[in-house]
């Protein structure tokens, strides 16, 4: 089910990094990591998290950037589905960052 507003805002104040991505009922954030080898180590992680959730990222990477965005296409719009691999993806990173 799609969030409400409370819940959306609520969710981003809680995800470091993610914004609402214009036009679209969808998330998205830009992950830079030290180099290719970083940035793919993280897509691997993800991935293995993504199909664990049977919730898959719509990204794309070029050397050592990773763009992501996350909406359920089920629902037609943002869920929890999308918040928490939101929140696995930031796990994902070293703190601070
Ligand atoms: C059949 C399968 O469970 C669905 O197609 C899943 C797969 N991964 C998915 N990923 C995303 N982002 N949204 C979905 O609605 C979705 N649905």
């Amino acid at each position: 089910m799609k969030l409400s507003d409370a819940e959306r805002t609520a969710a981003l104040a809680g995800l470091p990094g993610w914004k609402m991505v214009d036009g679209r009922d969808a998330i998205e954030r830009e992950f830079r990591f030290a180099d290719f080898n970083a940035a793919f180590g993280f897509m691997s992680r993800a991935a293995l998290q993504a199909e664990k959730l049977d919730h898959h990222p719509e990204w794309s990477n070029v050397y050592n950037r990773v763009h992501v965005v996350l909406s359920t296409h089920d629902a037609g719009g943002l869920t929890a589905k999308d918040v928490a691999l939101a929140g696995f993806m930031n796990g994902l990173l070293p703190p601070a960052s």
